[in-house]
């Protein structure tokens, strides 16, 4: 089974091994599966879901087993990274392997932690990281165009497309846009999702603040304009989270936990909201499946195929796939169980080419 990939990455020293620690030790948790560690630097956090419990009920399963996002600790990048300052390119190759990104940014001031150039500042930092993955994608193009140059000799139309399109990128790039905001068609885009481009990947940015940053109104109001900002000239979504208070609120039991918030005046754990933005980030819907074993819920990218979804549990699913039997969760629910369902011609078999949608309940039948 795959699971998609959210790595984590920011200049050093901005919080985000802090970060990934409290997220990863908060899966373990809050759910049963939730964390396991491949590597130090992976681990693999359970998306909340209350869906899950129902379907369970319905199905009388007696375990259950949330979907998961895979979240990645990427060193950090440094001024001249794509030209292999600081171990970049290595660091620039894990973050090729991504789905989506997680760009820290400092917001904690502390003398006692160094900032790599001196002060921090947000958009300031924001734009090094930007700059460097640009750079990157650059050469990218570069190279590609080199090689479709040569193929223009051949006089096939398809290389003049390429050579159109790919020069199209670079300017886009050398004036500092991102290949996730650029509009491409559907065909332009086929000469280029094969490159695996840095800056065509989804990206959430994440200000850590200080654990004082929402204890008052100026504070708050001065976090807002910054996020205010980035998500206006980045063209996504921005999160203020203390990554230190997170990690402290997972050492608290459950009553510590609210004082502790309502010291701070916060209403929950960023940690929550932060997995189902990455959630959100990744394109990911969620199908369950239940059974007398285990109620499951699978976090798959929006429009996969039936025939797909029964491969991410088990390839012979996909090899020997007939038919899908399926019925949204809310109406099982209503039904109270599956036989009930069936009676009342609740299940609709699907098949090989329907696409899954967010919720439903499937039971894939196949041969082995
Ligand atoms: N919200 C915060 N407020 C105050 N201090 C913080 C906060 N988040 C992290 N820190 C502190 O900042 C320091 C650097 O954190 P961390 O090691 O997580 O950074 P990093 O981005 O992973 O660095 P590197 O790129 O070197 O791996 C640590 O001492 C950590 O405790
Ligand atoms: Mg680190």
């Amino acid at each position: 089974m795959s699971i998609l990939k959210c790595g984590i990455i920011g200049l050093p020293n901005v919080g985000k091994s802090t970060l990934f620690n409290a997220l990863t030790n908060a899966g373990a948790a809050v759910a049963n599966y939730a964390f396991c560690t491949v590597d130090p630097n992976k681990g693999i956090v359970a998306i909340p879901d209350e869906r899950l419990e129902q379907v369970k009920y319905c199905a009388g399963s007696p375990e259950k087993t949330e979907g998961s996002i895979e979240f990645v600790d990427i060193a950090g990048l440094v001024k001249g990274a794509n030209q292999g300052e600081g171990l970049g390119n290595q660091f620039l190759s894990h973050i090729r392997e991504m789905d989506a990104l997680i760009h820290v940014l400092r917001g904690f001031e502390d003398e006692n932690v160094g900032h790599i150039y001196g002060q921090p500042d947000i958009h300031e930092d924001l734009e090094v990281i930007n700059l460097e993955l640009i750079l990157k994608d650059l050469e990218t193009i570069d190279r590609r165009l080199e090689k479709t140059e040569k193929m223009l000799k051949t006089n096939k139309k398809i290389y003049h497309e390429e050579f159109e399109v790919l020069n199209y990128i670079k300017k886009q790039l050398e004036q500092g846009h991102n290949i996730k905001d650029l509009k491409l068609a559907d065909k332009e885009r086929k000469f280029i999702d094969y490159l695996n481009l840095l800056t065509q990947k989804p990206v959430l940015h994440v200000i850590n603040v200080s654990e004082t940053a929402f204890s008052n109104f100026e504070k708050r109001q001065a976090l807002e304009k910054y996020q205010q900002k980035i998500e206006q000239t980045q063209g996504g979504e921005c999160l203020a989270i203390s990554a230190k208070l997170e990690s402290e609120l997972l050492e608290l039991d459950p009553t510590e936990k609210d004082e502790f918030l309502e010291e701070f005046n916060l209403t929950d754990s960023g940690l929550n909201r932060l997995i189902k933005k990455a959630y959100q980030l990744l394109d990911l819907i969620t199908f369950f499946t239940a059974n007398e074993n285990e109620a499951r819920a699978w976090a798959i990218k929006r429009g996969t195929r039936a025939v797909k979804g029964a491969g991410q549990i088990h390839s012979d699913m996909e090899k020997g796939f007939i038919k899908a039997e399926v019925i949204n969760w809310e109406e099982l629910v209503n039904c109270g169980n599956f036989p009930r369902a069936k009676e009342e011609g609740k299940l609709r078999l699907e098949g090989k080419d329907y696409i899954i949608q967010e919720g439903d309940v499937i039971t894939f039948r196949f041969n082995v």
